[in-house]
């Protein structure tokens, strides 16, 4: 059965085009550096983001705890969102594999912190606490774009601060396509960004981690240490070279269906939903009436599934077609008026 399957861009398959160039992919043993697919994907990351360097990475997860931990010794500390994906979904692993310290602040509605909150966090440099080291953003944040102006001021404040600046860029190039801004201007600000490649823009695994050459030879280290050291890589490499050749500028697709998708559901009846956080690939909504488990086990039957407990979240992707998002906002019309 051919489900709608809007859990997440992480579902999404390699497409038939980029499966043939991962055929004729060339490889090498990248422990010794030479596979020529992942070299050349390290370089073109780099230079896309105007970093000096870049290292290719099995996940996101992996890619920001490498970040932490080239950045902050053990016992330094990082300040983050408290809903950001490092504090809350990556097993706290910079702090238990790290030891690095998270300390963790609240996020605002756009997706950004307060610098109030941030510099409130700031450990005081007194044996009593930890040496904050390390500032870190998401961008995308649950599909909101973080304004330039806004990273801008980041920059200056970590500069004004001696901290340092990690993007999580799990959906760095959402932002580029929603904002319409040049990928290397948003990543100007930071030190280091992580960038996933295989959630919207369609490669099977693996993301990239840019940054200076001393930083990036210190995470090259540790993920060889974590076990994320890759032989014949360059066939994954080579779909993420695909990817950001071919699927950049098509995220505007996910874009458009997500807007029409939420279009078609925030009129309904016991529907919650932002419109104006409606910003790139993702719909958050509430159910202000019927129970959200009913809701996903109606929609599995129909072959529809989406993610998310309380507040629901549908995300669109390479595979998520015009009719599928007619047919999602004609099963919700179903179950709200049934
Ligand atoms: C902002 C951000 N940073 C990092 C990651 C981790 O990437 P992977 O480790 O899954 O490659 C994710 C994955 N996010 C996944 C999803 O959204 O479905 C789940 C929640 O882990 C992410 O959203």
């Amino acid at each position: 059965m051919r489900y709608i399957d809007l859990r997440s861009d992480t579902v999404t398959q390699p497409t038939e085009a980029m499966r043939q160039s991962m055929l004729h992919a060339e490889v090498g043993d990248d422990v010794y550096g030479e596979d020529p697919s992942i070299n050349a994907l390290e370089h073109k990351g780099a230079e896309l983001l105007g970093k000096e360097a870049a290292l290719f990475v099995p996940s996101g997860t992996m890619s920001n705890l490498l970040a932490m931990m080239s950045h902050c010794q053990r016992g330094e500390g990082a300040v983050l969102g408290s809903a950001s994906h490092i504090y809350r979904y990556e097993a706290q692993g910079s702090a238990v594999l790290g030891s690095v310290a998270l300390q963790s602040v609240s996020m605002q509605a756009d997706g950004t912190l307060a610098l109030s909150d941030v510099r409130a966090a700031i450990a005081p440099d007194d044996a009593h606490f930890v040496q904050t080291r390390l500032v870190c953003l998401e961008n995308t944040h649950n599909g909101k774009v973080l304004p330039l102006h806004y990273l801008r001021e980041m920059r200056d404040f970590v500069d004004e601060h001696g901290l340092l600046l990690h993007l999580d860029g799990a959906r760095l190039f959402n932002a580029v396509v929603a904002s319409g801004e040049p990928v290397a201007a948003i990543a100007a600000p930071f030190d280091s960004i992580s960038v996933c490649l295989s959630k919207g823009l369609g490669a099977p695994v693996g993301s990239l981690l840019v940054g200076s050459h001393g930083f990036i030879a210190r995470a090259r280290r540790l993920r060889k240490m974590l076990g994320g050291g890759m032989r014949q890589g360059g066939i994954l490499a080579q779909a993420a070279l695909f990817a950001l050749d071919q699927h950049v500028t098509r995220l505007a697709d996910d874009h458009r269906r997500a807007r029409r998708l939420a279009e078609g559901l925030a009129p309904l009846p016991g529907i919650a939903l932002n419109m104006e956080e409606v910003q790139t690939n993702m719909v958050f909504l509430r159910l202000t009436r019927g129970d959200p488990a009913t809701l996903l086990g109606f929609m599995k039957e129909r072959g529809i599934l989406f993610s998310g407990y309380g507040e629901l979240r549908l995300v669109t992707h390479l595979q998520i077609t015009d009719d599928d998002i007619d047919e999602v906002i004609d099963a919700f019309t179903e179950f709200l008026n049934g």
